[in-house]
């Protein structure tokens, strides 16, 4: 009775369940070539999510997305990605990485062999506002998720997106994995950083492969409204002023910017030589393999040429506010030395930040269908 009771009342309140629903997931996780892949994607309906989604569709892996929609930033966005992912038979699940029930559900439906979790609560500043969302995301939906994984028969090998940000205060340039990463500057660089010893916990105690990708600040066509790039691109075509930050000394911020397909092919390699987890039953069988990569671009570039590059594309002049820096978990510069990715994924980025903006703006006007000489709002 407890259980009619229980999936009677998710029936009524849940996204998710029910016949319907589990043939297109199974539909969803169906593969299409020979040895391939069964990929369960978390934040599918996020920016890295939908292309690494697609890329996986398109060459015959098996994909499930994972997404809880939620309004960081809007959800429209989010629903149009999806119906992108829709036209090319990936179905996105809607519930909470957080959702325990559900994971198992997902795993009792399909094998997976692999997890690509990118659902986070992204961005930087926004921890003083909404610290507990990042405990939340980042924090408690990554250890349900990995007891779900640890659990699984057979268990998946696991992928998932840390953070440049793990980096911090750190001053030797070009950041190297080996380098240390115990001086975070923001409570979301300090949650990346526990989720790598929490996923290092899961490979340790059950068996479970571990792959950590060091994202350096990730931009292109289909990307966060956040982020400094697509919100000083709103900004300039409305014709309103813009933040520009500056460090220490009047010195230029900078960040070693990475192209979005750049970061998919690194994903994909990462996928693809991700070793097996070795354990069963939720009990660790032998050493499984625990990697951390950085995906960067190993060229900085300055946030005062940032907005050079897209006042160009946009043929219109910033109103620039220079700023100094508040103290609000920003860092001067990254700077992402890539040779371990290289040697090890075969990772080599290939568009530099003018070739990647001017695809962002394109995408841009056209996704907001933006005609020239008409002002927006
Ligand atoms: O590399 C990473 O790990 C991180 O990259 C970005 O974080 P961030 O580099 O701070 O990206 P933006 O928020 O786009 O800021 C880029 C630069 O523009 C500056 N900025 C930002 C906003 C603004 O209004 N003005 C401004 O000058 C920031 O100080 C920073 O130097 C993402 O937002 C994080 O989710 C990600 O984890």
């Amino acid at each position: 009775f407890q259980i009619f009771v229980d999936s009677g009342s998710r029936y009524f309140t849940s996204s998710w369940g029910g016949i319907h629903w589990e043939k297109q997931v199974r539909t969803s996780a169906q593969i299409h070539r020979q040895n391939g892949k069964v990929v369960l994607v978390t934040g599918a309906a996020g920016f890295v999510g939908t292309h690494v989604s697609l890329a996986l569709k398109k060459r015959g892996d098996g994909v499930v997305g994972l997404d809880n929609f939620n309004s960081y930033y809007d959800p429209s966005l989010k629903k149009a990605r999806r119906a992108l992912l829709t036209s090319h038979n990936v179905f996105i699940v809607e519930g909470d990485v957080n959702d325990a029930k559900l994971l198992a559900k997902l795993f009792d439906v399909v094998a997976f062999t692999h997890v690509m979790h990118l659902a986070a609560q992204a961005g930087v500043r926004y921890a003083m506002e909404n610290p507990q969302s990042y405990v939340h995301s980042n924090i408690a939906a990554l250890v349900t998720l990995l007891e779900a994984c640890k659990s699984a028969n057979p268990q998946p090998a696991v992928v998932w997106a840390s953070s440049s940000s793990v980096y911090g205060l750190n001053e030797k340039v070009p950041f190297s994995e080996s380098d240390r990463t115990d001086k975070p500057a923001s409570l979301y660089a300090a949650t990346k950083k526990a989720g790598e010893a929490i996923t290092h916990t899961y490979n340790h105690i059950y068996g479970l492969s571990i792959t950590g990708l060091r994202f350096f600040t990730v931009y292109g066509p289909w990307g966060r409204p956040d982020m400094a790039y697509f919100s000083f691109t709103k900004n300039i075509l409305q014709g309103k002023p813009i933040t520009v930050y500056r460090g220490k000394n009047r010195v230029d911020l900078a960040r070693d910017f990475t192209y979005i397909d750049d970061i998919v092919k690194g994903c994909v390699a990462s996928l693809d030589t991700a070793g097996k987890s070795t354990g069963s039953g939720g009990k660790k069988r032998g050493a499984a393999p625990y990697r951390i990569y950085n995906l960067g671009n190993t060229s900085p570039v300055t946030v005062p040429t940032l907005v050079a590059i897209l006042e160009r594309n946009l043929k219109m002049k910033a109103k620039k506010n220079v700023l100094d820096m508040p103290g609000n978990g920003d860092v001067p510069f990254t700077h992402a030395n890539i040779s371990l990715a290289r040697r090890e994924l075969g990772y080599k980025p290939t568009t530099d930040l003018p070739t990647g903006l001017k695809k962002f703006v394109r995408w841009y006007l056209s996704y907001y269908g933006y005609v020239p000489g008409k002002v927006v709002n």
